[in-house]
């Protein structure tokens, strides 16, 4: 029976809204300030939002947060943000090794794990995700992929309080298609072990999220599940009202 953890539950809005939405993250930190005593909230807005968000949410419990950031410090990297210029917008983590960025930019756990290292160093929580492909899935592959991605992209001695682990199986993202409640249990507990083994008490402390189709009508169930420590949302934070439901569900 693993120790009662602070949830976390972050809304990741990807590619998505322009400063006109800053009304909408306006009515979210409202909403949120009612749970702050039980949860941590965030939101990751685009990386031009950051700033804006920042000072729409002084003074609330909301924080903000990236989507990314580079795996170098500074220098001739065109388009890329650091990790220092992240924190320098007022944003207090950075999601990496999104499954889009994994996929769909190539990016390798020794990546992910040289942007988590960064981004502790920025003093920044790192969100790090993993999870597998429906192929893997159905192969049976999943716990492999999974534990390879665990030791490839968590840094050594990663502390509880500036690394998360958001496990979000990439065939449930944007599908509406959600694992069984049993399923996500048992892989829950498998990351949980496997942290453990990584690094130890800190393992056993560290927040662990699930993301994938989190909606406000599956949020309570996954929310009851041992070791789901919060979640990583991505469609449903970008409307108020249904990341709210989500987060009263925790
Ligand atoms: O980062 C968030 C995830 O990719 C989940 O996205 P989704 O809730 O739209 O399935």
């Amino acid at each position: 029976m693993s120790e009662k953890i602070r949830p976390l539950i972050a809304g990741n809005w990807k590619m998505n809204g322009l400063s006109a939405s800053l009304s909408e993250i306006a009515l979210i930190a409202e909403g949120a300030d009612a749970h702050s005593q039980r949860l941590d909230t965030l939101i990751c807005p685009s990386a031009t939002l950051l700033v804006a968000a920042g000072a729409r949410t002084a003074g609330t419990s909301l924080a903000i947060g990236a989507q990314d950031c580079s795996s170098e410090t500074h220098g001739a990297y065109t388009g890329d943000v650091s990790a220092a210029m992240v924190a320098d917008s007022g944003a207090r983590a950075v999601i990496v090794g999104h499954s889009e960025r994994r996929q769909g930019r190539g990016e390798t756990s020794a990546d992910v794990k040289r942007k988590a290292e960064r981004a502790v160093e920025a003093g920044l929580q790192a969100i790090i995700c993993i999870g597998e492909t429906e192929e893997e899935m159905l192969k049976g592959a999943t716990q492999d992929v999974l534990l390879r991605q665990l030791q490839g992209s968590v840094p050594a001695r990663s502390k509880s309080s500036s690394v998360v682990i958001a496990y979000e199986p990439v065939w449930a993202i944007g599908t509406g298609r959600t694992p069984s409640i049993d399923n996500i249990a048992g892989l829950h507990a498998f990351i949980r072990t496997s942290l453990i083994d990584l690094l130890g008490e800190e393992g056993r402390r560290m927040r662990i999220l699930y993301g994938g189709s989190v909606k406000p009508d599956n949020a309570t169930e996954i929310a009851g599940i041992e070791d789901v420590n919060g979640a990583l949302v991505g469609g449903a934070s970008l409307k108020a009202s249904d990341f709210l439901a989500i987060v009263k569900s925790f």
